[in-house]
């Protein structure tokens, strides 16, 4: 792959920064190496001692004296190795991918941590998104990549999509605008770059199914074009196996996988991961450098105290219990459905993720159903014009999460909404 073709011209412009650089060659030193090179602060100038964070499961996280002047310094812009090395590990274990064992600039696999997923979506989009540039994407989709994308200026093109997720068919006629012969010529318009969540959509609840999937990869060779997968929602898929990644396609190097620990550990800890090609990965890193510098030490090893911990089969012993918290939530919420919206609303059960995606029948637009009336009701959803590529056109869908309100409050929220559409009607 020529990653080059690729990059805006800010990303292909970064460069390491010198004083990281010396920062990592000191933390790879002996400690016979004396530093008066970094501007570190002195850790024992500061306030914080040591900590004990309480498991629930009855372990105990320790960070002693030692550990906790290390949790409170500047660390690896790409992310604390032992974090670092347990993610490649599970990513490894999980998806295979083909690119484990390229070589780097074939694209092998590399990961950086990031501060959640949302910086890793905003990186990877100022890395690969030129203004003017065709961007493909299937809407409705999250909110926080339209907000991340639409500033810089491209045009998105929306790919037709249903609750299996994006339709390759409908993708290839999107691409038929295009001959691939000029994919590589200069000032090419063809699209570069793909995104798409493959489970549990946000805000649809859809999931790509493994031949859809396949077939998209296949359209994105012809076209060379990068794919995004979006997937913080992969470890809530109510039912095994889980869907093959692209990642676990990915034979070419293309796939730049977004992680997340935000649904699954903690959300405020604001810890996620890009997966990808190394040379693009480094691009990521040299844009961390120059702005947070790095993810949270603090954070970054209390959760790789947690995993190392755990190990892998502990890890997905706690994804078993996540999941089944959804499955009972999702399940409360499709019930509530049945018992109150079916004369008024139509949905799909979602596969994976915490959304119920509601067609209000005979309402062109919610957006005033529900930022009016639903207020004065005192239940909160989201109209669905907030997730189109463009939020004033009507949308006749709400989004409905199931992740914090108990069954009995949504079969309450539930019952106030079915009556402010009677009303409306
Ligand atoms: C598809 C997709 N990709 C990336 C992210 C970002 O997750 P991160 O790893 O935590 O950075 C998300 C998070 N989605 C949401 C977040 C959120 C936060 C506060 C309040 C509301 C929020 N609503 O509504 C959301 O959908 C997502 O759904």
């Amino acid at each position: 792959m020529n990653y080059a073709r690729f990059l805006t011209a800010v990303s292909a412009a970064r460069k390491p920064s010198p004083i990281r650089m010396l920062t990592e060659i000191q933390q790879r030193s002996p400690p016979s190496m004396i530093s008066l090179a970094a501007g570190a602060p002195n850790p024992n100038t500061f306030p914080f001692q040591s900590c004990s964070i309480q498991v629930k499961n009855g372990d105990m996280l320790t960070f002693d004296e030692t550990m906790m002047k290390r949790a409170l310094q500047y660390s690896s812009s790409s992310g604390i190795p032992e974090l670092l090395t347990w993610m490649k590990n599970l990513q490894k274990n999980l998806h295979n991918p083909p690119t484990a064992n390229y070589s780097a600039e074939k694209g092998q696999m590399d990961m950086c941590v990031t501060t959640g997923s949302q910086e890793g979506l905003c990186k990877v989009f100022e890395m690969l998104v030129n203004p003017g540039d065709n961007v493909l994407l299937d809407a409705p989709t999250y909110s926080g990549t339209l907000a991340a994308l639409q500033p810089l200026g491209c045009n998105l093109i929306n790919v037709p999509s249903d609750q299996h997720g994006m339709i390759p068919g409908g993708l290839k006629e999107v691409l038929s605008r295009w001959d691939p012969a000029d994919v590589h010529k200069p000032h090419s318009t063809v699209p570069r770059v793909l995104y798409t969540i493959p489970n549990g959509g946000n805000p649809t609840g859809a999931s790509m199914t493994t031949q859809r999937k396949r077939e998209v990869y296949e359209l994105a060779r012809q076209y060379d074009l990068l794919i995004i997968e979006d997937d913080p929602y992969y470890f809530l898929q109510f039912d095994k196996p889980w869907a093959p990644t692209f990642l676990s396609m990915d034979v070419d190097g293309r796939i730049i996988r977004t992680d997340s620990f935000s649904k699954i550990l903690s959300s405020g800890l604001r810890i996620g991961f890009v997966t990808g090609p190394k040379p693009l990965v480094d691009r990521v890193v040299l844009h961390i450098q120059a702005s947070t510098m790095h993810t949270s030490t603090f954070t970054q090893l209390m959760v790789s105290q947690l995993l190392h911990g755990w190990g892998q089969e502990g890890f997905l012993n706690h994804i078993d219990g996540v999941i089944e918290f959804y499955r009972t939530q999702r399940d409360a919420m499709l019930s509530s459905a049945d018992k109150w919206l079916k004369d008024v609303a139509e949905w799909h059960s979602p596969a994976a993720g915490m959304f119920l995606w509601i067609k209000v029948k005979g309402v062109a637009d919610t957006q005033k159903l529900i930022m009016e009336k639903a207020m004065e009701k005192e239940v909160l959803l989201v109209p669905g014009g907030v997730f189109m590529i463009n939020s004033s056109d009507p949308c006749s869908y709400v989004r409905a999460a199931f992740s914090l309100s108990t069954p009995q409050q949504i079969d309450e929220a539930f019952k106030r909404l079915s009556a402010l559409i009677k009303e409306s009607l």
